[in-house]
């Protein structure tokens, strides 16, 4: 893996829906191999919009978007579209097989992956996520968080570069958050995480970007941002009650 080429480069992206409501106004980031960036922002901020343009299910606005050194809008989207690893919301948006297994091996196996070869990286994604026991088992039949699980061994299973995560930690128990955040950490790609659970970007980003209105407000360490009233308040930011982010230690210090 050429470790200089950062795994994302956006420049100047902007972009309108076609009812012209503009969401992206010029927005500039990079990512470098193996870093893992909390995109932090309010509602209707357009980290969503932003999110679509990084394997190119949104295109037609301005400036360019990178994958790996790969524009997307090329020719190169089959590529991209392996690269760039997008784990939804809901697990079930991306769960459909009638086994754990068919579901983790549909990705790859539309990629030409066969026999052995297949296994092998059904197996290790699994193993990945922890889920290897439950190979055979129908999703439906799994708990929230184990769907959730699965859901992220079928992007891995794809050896993605970029695991770009929708609300990861939304709608889990204390500890399979925390579980998952350690799974999370034990991964080696880079990682975009968008969230509004400001604890979990601190402890699982050293790095946060702060979308506001379609532009990028802010970027830097989390344990900075977060600890900045001023910017947070500007932003509609808001840690829970009685936290202190000086109190926890940053994903900073545990970054490769
Ligand atoms: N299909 C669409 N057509 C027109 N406008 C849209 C469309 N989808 C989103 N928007 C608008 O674009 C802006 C950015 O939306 P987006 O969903 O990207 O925000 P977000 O930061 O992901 O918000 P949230 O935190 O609520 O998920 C919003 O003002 C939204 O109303």
């Amino acid at each position: 893996m050429d470790p200089v080429t950062p795994s994302l480069e956006v420049a100047g992206l902007a972009f309108a829906y076609p009812d012209g409501h503009q969401a992206l106004f010029g927005v500039d980031f990079t990512v470098a191999r193996g870093e893992r960036v909390a995109l932090l922002g309010p509602n209707g901020a357009g980290k969503t919009t932003l999110v679509l343009h990084l394997n190119g299910i949104l295109t037609g606005g301005t400036g360019t978007v990178k994958v790996a050194g790969l524009p997307v809008g090329s020719k190169h989207m089959a590529e991209i579209r392996r690269r760039v690893g997008i784990v939804f919301q809901d697990p079930d948006d991306q769960l459909f097989m009638p086994t754990v297994r068919e579901d983790v091996a549909f990705g790859p196996a539309t990629a030409g992956l066969k026999g052995a070869e297949l296994e092998a990286r059904v197996d290790r994604a699994l193993e990945q996520v922890g889920m290897a026991d439950f190979k055979d088992r129908p999703p439906h039949h799994l708990s929230f968080g184990q769907r959730r699980r699965v859901a992220v061994a079928t992007v891995l299973a794809m050896e993605p570069e970029i695991l770009v995560l929708d609300e990861p930690s939304s709608n889990l128990d204390p500890a399979s958050r925390r579980e998952l955040a350690d799974i999370l950490r034990s991964l080696d790609v880079t990682v975009l995480m968008v969230t509004h659970d400001l604890p979990y970007a601190l402890e699982l980003c050293p790095r946060s970007l702060i979308l506001s209105d379609g532009v990028i407000a802010a970027d830097g360490k989390t344990g900075e941002l977060l600890s900045d009233d001023a910017l947070m308040c500007a932003h509609r930011l808001e840690l829970p009650y009685g936290f202190d982010p000086r109190s926890v230690p940053s994903g900073a210090d545990r970054s490769p």
